[in-house]
C-alpha cells in the first residue's frame, strides 16, 4: 500500500469520496445506509466491499438491506442439506452462499437485514443485538423481544425472529442479522425443511428454531418503520448531534464502489454457491442394490455401487463409475452420463433393468 493508510488510499483514489457528494459522510461516527437493491448477490457483493475498502477506525456504518426471495447458506454449509432443492430449483427463489459462517436462513421482502460494519476492536454483537431489541420495545411496547444466549432475538422468549452471524478480519468486522416481521413463513418452513436421508456430512449444520413474524403481534411492523426505528436508535448511540439520515445507496454502482460487479459475479457463480460445499457423501438403496457417491468441491469424487456378487457385471459398473467421476455433481450433468451410457451399452434386458436401477439411484441422491 506504499504506507498510504487504507483510508487515505480510499480517499484518493474512490470516486465516492473524491467526487461523489453524497457519500462525503463516511467518516462520521455513525452513519447508516440503506440498499436499494434487492439482489442478494448485489447485496452480500456490497457488504465485501465496505468490509475490503473502508476504514471504519472512527464510524460505525449500519447497512440495510432486504432482498427478493433467496436462501442463504452460511460459508460453510452444504446446501444438498440443508434445503429442500429440487422445489427452489423449481421456484424464483435464489439460492445464495454468505461469506459468514453460520446457518442456513430465508429472506424475502419481509426480512430486514442489519449489518453492523466496525472496527474489530469495537465488534460487539450484543450491543447490535440489544440496540434492535431496545428500539423495538421502546416502539411497540407490546413486543416481548430478547436476545437469547445463541445470539437469536426471541419473541415471547420462544419464536426466533433474528438470527446472526459476523466475519471478524485483522482491522475491520462486520455482524450481520436478520429480522423477520413479514416473511413468507410456509415458505420459509417448506425449503428449509431437510435433514436428507442417507447424506454425511461435516459441514455446519443449521439449528432449526421456531419462527415468528413482528407483525403476527404488531400489525403496524412494517419495513419502513423498522428502518427508521433502528436507524433512530443507532443515531442516537453513536451520532447523537447528527441528522436522523438514512442514506440510499446503490449497491451496484461501480463507479462508486469500484468492483463491486466483479465481485457480485463471483458470488452468484456456481462455483461459490455450490462448489464451496465441504466434501459430503450420499447413499441411496435399494433391495438389491445400493449407490453411494462421494462429492468433493461439489464434483463426484467416486461412486461405490454394492450388490450382492452376481448380480451385476463388475465391469459395467467400473464402465459406468469411471464416466462419473470428476463430473459436476448436478442433475444435469449426471443425467447425461448416465443417458449415454444407457444408450450406448449393449446388454440383455434383465442387465439393463438394473443398469436403470441403479441411474435412478444416482439421480435421486442429487436433490
Ligand atoms: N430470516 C430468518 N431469520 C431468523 N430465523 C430464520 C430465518 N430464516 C430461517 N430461520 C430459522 O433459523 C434457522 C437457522 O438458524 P441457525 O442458528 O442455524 O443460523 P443463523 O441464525 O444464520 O446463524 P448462527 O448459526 O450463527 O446462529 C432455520 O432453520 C430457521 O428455523
Amino acid at each position: 500500500m506504499n504506507g498510504k493508510s487504507k483510508y487515505e488510499m480510499f480517499h484518493h483514489q474512490s470516486p465516492w469520496i473524491s467526487s461523489n457528494r453524497r457519500y462525503c459522510h463516511a467518516i462520521q461516527r455513525g452513519v447508516v445506509y440503506e440498499s436499494v437493491s434487492s439482489d442478494v448477490f448485489t447485496n452480500l457483493a456490497f457488504e465485501d466491499w465496505v468490509y475490503n475498502n473502508l476504514d471504519l477506525s472512527t464510524t460505525n456504518l449500519l447497512l440495510l438491506w432486504r432482498n427478493d426471495p433467496c436462501v442463504v447458506i452460511g460459508r460453510h454449509q452444504n446446501p444438498w442439506a440443508e434445503c429442500q432443492l429440487r422445489q427452489l430449483w423449481g421456484s424464483n427463489v435464489k439460492l445464495a452462499r454468505r461469506r459468514s459462517g453460520g446457518g442456513t436462513v430465508y429472506h424475502d421482502l419481509g426480512n430486514l437485514n442489519c449489518t453492523f460494519f466496525t472496527d474489530r476492536k469495537r465488534y460487539n454483537r450484543k450491543e447490535n443485538l440489544e440496540l434492535i431489541t431496545n428500539a423495538l420495545r421502546s416502539t411497540w411496547p407490546g413486543l416481548d423481544v430478547t436476545v437469547s444466549c445463541r445470539d437469536d432475538i426471541l419473541l415471547d422468549n420462544f419464536f426466533k425472529v433474528s438470527g446472526s452471524s459476523a466475519k471478524l478480519g485483522r482491522q475491520i468486522a462486520y455482524h450481520h442479522c436478520t429480522l423477520l416481521h413479514s416473511v413468507n413463513t410456509p415458505e420459509l418452513k417448506s425449503l428449509l425443511h431437510s435433514k436428507k436421508e442417507g447424506l454425511t456430512n461435516r459441514a455446519t449444520q443449521s439449528v432449526e428454531s421456531a419462527v415468528k413474524n413482528l407483525s403476527d403481534v404488531e400489525p403496524s411492523v412494517r419495513h419502513s418503520s423498522l428502518v427508521d426505528v433502528i436507524a433512530e436508535k443507532f443515531y442516537s448511540q453513536y451520532q447523537p448531534l447528527y441528522e436522523n439520515k438514512v442514506y440510499p445507496v446503490d449497491p451496484s454502482s461501480e463507479v462508486d464502489w469500484p468492483g463491486v460487479l466483479s465481485s457480485r459475479e463471483e458470488l452468484g457463480s456456481w462455483n461459490w454457491v455450490y462448489g464451496k460445499t465441504p466434501q459430503f457423501s450420499v447413499q441411496r438403496s435399494h433391495t438389491d442394490v445400493s449407490v453411494l457417491v462421494h462429492v468433493h468441491h461439489a464434483r463426484i469424487l467416486g461412486v461405490v455401487i454394492q450388490a450382492l456378487d452376481g448380480w451385476i457385471d463388475t465391469g459395467l459398473i467400473q464402465e459406468l463409475t469411471g464416466h462419473l467421476a470428476g463430473t459436476k455433481f448436478w442433475p444435469k450433468d449426471v443425467a447425461e452420463i448416465t443417458e449415454a451410457f444407457l444408450g450406448a451399452v449393449i446388454v440383455d434386458a434383465d442387465t439393463r433393468q438394473k443398469l436403470h436401477l441403479i441411474c435412478k439411484l444416482l439421480l435421486e441422491t442429487l436433490s
